[in-house]
């Protein structure tokens, strides 16, 4: 079956933009493993699909994968580059557009200089909120926010700010971003067994009170150049610790985003970029890759 798709990237977090309005796309894991996979595949950090909505008020309905397979509850950069999709490929001239994600609506608008700002929808700061384990932990209070702390099986002990943003985050201050401990405990925080649905692991360099460095280490993808619910997650995990004020810039390796949060609703603002579009046969893709490499 040949399934036309669109790559494009959100401050260099990738995705394979998929329309499931004029094609009859079946996603499953399998096939987003294979989509996204760096050397068999077109190579993704999330595949991204574009379908009717569900719900009454919605204009589409946005269905996120990572590259391990797993669907998620939200992306962030991720929708900025939805809705420049839809408006690419004329699925719709709606601006501003209502997409729906797994938790509710998100509301998306296009700007002339093809920047989005997304109303991000629910954010809840609770432990049950990332399906997070506590029990017997200990914590500590800074300014409104609780903080975590866990630890590692590698004896390290980390102190986590917990944000929920449809999808599940924790994130921790660091003193140096260029030596933050990402990839030694970005695995371990993301797969540790109190989160029951896994998390995103954020590392943030307080900047100034309007500026932070970040870096991710994302559930189902490993560290990504961006995470734009991780962007979000940080700014106001850092307003609430009171290291921040709103808006706050963002500096991810692959670009910048703003966050603008009135302890109601985040806006996240940033670029969305359409690299190319092709097509593929997803049958011979999966059938192309090893086993052992498609499902390890
Ligand atoms: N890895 C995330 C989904 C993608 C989020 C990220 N790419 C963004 O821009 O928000 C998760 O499993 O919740």
């Amino acid at each position: 079956m040949i399934w036309n798709f669109t790559k494009m990237h959100g401050v260099g977090n990738d995705f394979v933009v998929l329309d499931g309005v004029r094609q009859s796309i079946q996603m499953t894991p399998e096939r987003a493993r294979a989509i996204a996979h760096r050397q068999f595949g077109i190579g993704a950090d999330q595949i991204l699909l574009v379908e009717e909505p569900t719900h009454p008020e919605a204009d589409f309905r946005y269905r996120i994968f990572n590259a391990d397979g797993s669907e998620v509850e939200h992306c962030g950069n991720g929708s900025r580059c939805f809705v420049r999709f839809v408006h690419e490929q004329k699925l719709s001239g709606r601006n501003p557009l209502k997409a729906e994600i797994a938790t509710g609506l998100i509301i998306l608008k296009e700007h002339e200089d093809h920047t989005v700002s997304v109303k991000m929808g629910q954010t809840r700061f609770t432990p049950d909120a990332i399906a997070f384990d506590t029990t017997d932990l200990a914590s500590t209070q800074q300014g409104e926010d609780t903080l975590w702390v866990l630890p590692l099986p590698n004896h390290d002990q980390v102190t986590l700010s917990v944000v929920g943003i449809s999808n599940p985050h924790v994130v921790q201050v660091v003193e140096d971003i260029a030596t933050a401990p990402v990839l030694e405990q970005g695995p371990l925080i993301e797969s540790h067994p109190r989160f029951k649905n896994r998390v995103n692991a954020g590392f943030m360099q307080i900047v100034n009170t309007h500026e932070i460095k970040l870096r991710v280490y994302e559930r189902g993808a490993g560290e990504t150049l961006a995470c734009g619910t991780g962007a979000c997650a940080a700014a106001v995990a850092g307003i609430r610790r009171g290291l921040l004020q709103s808006p706050v810039t963002v500096h991810t390796q692959g670009g910048d985003l703003i966050i603008d949060y009135d302890h109601q609703e985040i806006e996240m603002t940033g670029p969305a970029t359409t690299v190319y579009s092709g097509s593929i046969d997803i049958d011979k893709l999966v059938a192309s890759i090893p086993t052992q490499v498609l499902n390890p």
